[in-house]
């Protein structure tokens, strides 16, 4: 396909060591020749290979650069491709762009590179959408996945499902096509083996999407329990620095504090919260309800209780609390430093760690009971290596699913086989959606608008 020459700053914008910038399309090599004076007037520009030299904007010299050639298709985006390495200065780089622009290319649109390479086919949807992931990604977990993606695994995945679908409607079609052939078995076994196959190796990746979501979003995670048992000497521990006002006097956080740390590459979202208990002080009291609905929003609630005291009320109420939201809890036993004169017993509490937040004592311990008890039990024991992370896959795997739903009860209630083609096309759409051969402007200008410029 032929598309306009198209040229954006592929760096972040601010000072830097190098800026580079990108011109895509069939004018580029052109546009280099207009502006870039090599030092070496004989040598050959060719192709991967940098170039010394100066961006000349007539007879000024706008910055001295690298420049490179590569040449469609083997490029980023399968058009011929110019990238000129300047200084990284906010200026230059924009002067450079500009006289860019100045000879013949458009500004590119956020993603519009990425888009390309998905136009021109070098690359699906999917891993489209996973080089922005990789961009994103803040943990190395994360990054795997999105590598994986990117490598092509979904598609794969995707292109087995509807190598399965085709067969089958290859076979309906010619039930259809031949009724005087008299096949009355509407769906050969195997073929319905591979159908029920291909139903539970869906429902499997819609399930991964928890997973999925927890690697790439993180695992929220809400730090409870009442005022003064240390839960913001906790938070401040966890990140190894001051982040939360720590102070003798209950009922010092009153807001919600929001942080994320990484656990072995998976990102905790930490919230510290206001202790819960009974208040007339306005201000706390709406801390107090805040607090409440983060344990029903969390993936994981620490639970912390002030060893060196017998339990109250108070704590008691936080624990039922708990229990009635069916959260996975840990519990930390604080203050361990002092006298203990905790006694859980009665409580049925698991998963109980000592800690003393202040003295730094038993917070590895905690942090490999989070990842055992949530990380390892959830994201590790997935025997599918493939993971979904985007709701967008889930979605279209979701109508996947029903279609198929849809075609094992045609078949069992004996109707028409018309109308399993039906469901049969609907199920491959969908999955022609995750990997963009059907797309609509709106789900690109989705996918894409979420870029950077430049990419
Ligand atoms: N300077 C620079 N660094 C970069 C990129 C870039 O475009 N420029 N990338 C991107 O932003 C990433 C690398 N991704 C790339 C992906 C494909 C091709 C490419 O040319 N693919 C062709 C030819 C492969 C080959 O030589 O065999 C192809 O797949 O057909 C290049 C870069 C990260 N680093
Ligand atoms: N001895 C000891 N004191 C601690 C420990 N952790 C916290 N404290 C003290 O307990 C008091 C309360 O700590 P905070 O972290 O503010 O408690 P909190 O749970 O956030 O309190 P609120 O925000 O009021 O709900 C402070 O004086 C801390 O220094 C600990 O492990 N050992
Ligand atoms: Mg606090």
């Amino acid at each position: 396909m032929l598309f306009d020459t198209i040229a954006a700053i592929s760096t972040p914008k601010g000072e830097g060591g190098i800026a580079i910038i990108r011109i895509s399309g069939d004018k580029s090599f052109e546009i280099l020749d207009k502006i870039f004076i090599k030092k070496n007037p004989n040598a050959d520009l060719g192709f991967y290979k940098l170039n010394y030299g100066f961006i000349k904007d007539g007879e000024k010299i706008v910055d001295e650069v690298m420049a490179v050639r590569l040449k469609a298709p083997k490029s980023y985006t399968c058009e011929d491709i110019v990238e000129i390495n300047c200084h990284g200065g906010t200026l230059v780089s924009e002067k450079v762009l500009e006289l860019v622009l100045r000879n013949g290319a458009r500004h590119a649109e956020s993603g519009e590179f990425t888009k390309r390479a998905f136009m021109n086919g070098r690359i699906d949807l999917s891993q489209a959408e996973a080089v922005m992931d990789i961009i994103q990604g803040k943990t190395e977990k994360s990054v795997s996945l999105s590598l994986d993606q990117l490598r092509g695994d979904l598609r794969d995945k995707v292109n087995e499902f509807k190598k399965a679908l085709l067969d089958i409607t290859a076979h309906v079609n010619v039930v259809l096509d031949y009724p005087e052939e008299g096949i009355d078995d509407p769906l050969p076994v195997e073929l319905r083996d591979n159908l029920e196959r291909v139903y539970e190796e869906a429902n499997r990746l819609i399930d991964s999407y928890d997973t999925g979501k927890k690697i790439k979003e993180g695992i929220k995670t809400v730090i409870v329990g009442k005022p003064n048992v240390g839960k913001s000497t906790l938070l401040n521990a966890l990140l190894h620095e001051e982040r939360a006002i720590v102070t003798h006097i209950a009922g010092t956080t009153r807001d919600v504090i929001e942080e994320i740390i990484n656990i072995k590459g998976i990102p905790l979202v930490l919230v510290d919260t206001a202790g819960i208990r009974k208040t007339d002080d306005i201000v706390e009291n709406i801390g107090v309800e805040k607090s409440k609905q983060f344990i029903e929003k969390a993936d994981l609630v620490l639970l912390v209780l002030d060893a060196s005291k017998e339990l109250e009320n108070e704590d008691i109420e936080v624990i039922n609390q708990i229990k009635e939201n069916k959260k996975k809890v840990i519990v930390l036993l604080n203050k361990i430093d002092l006298n203990k004169k905790i006694n859980l017993e009665g409580y049925n509490l698991e998963n109980i760690v000592e800690i003393s937040a202040k003295d730094n004592i038993g917070i590895e311990d905690m942090q490999e009971k989070i990842y055992s008890y949530i990380v390892e039990e959830d994201v590790e024991n997935s025997s599918e290596k493939l993971i979904i992370t985007n709701i967008r896959h889930k979605t279209a795997l979701e109508k996947t699913k029903d279609a198929i739903r849809n075609v094992f009860e045609t078949i069992d209630m004996g109707l028409p086989m018309d109308l399993i083609s039906v469901d049969l096309k609907e199920a491959l759409d969908s999955l022609s959606e995750i990997t963009g051969e059907i797309s609509s402007e709106d789900i690109l200008d989705h996918v894409f608008g979420n870029f950077c410029v430049g990419k």
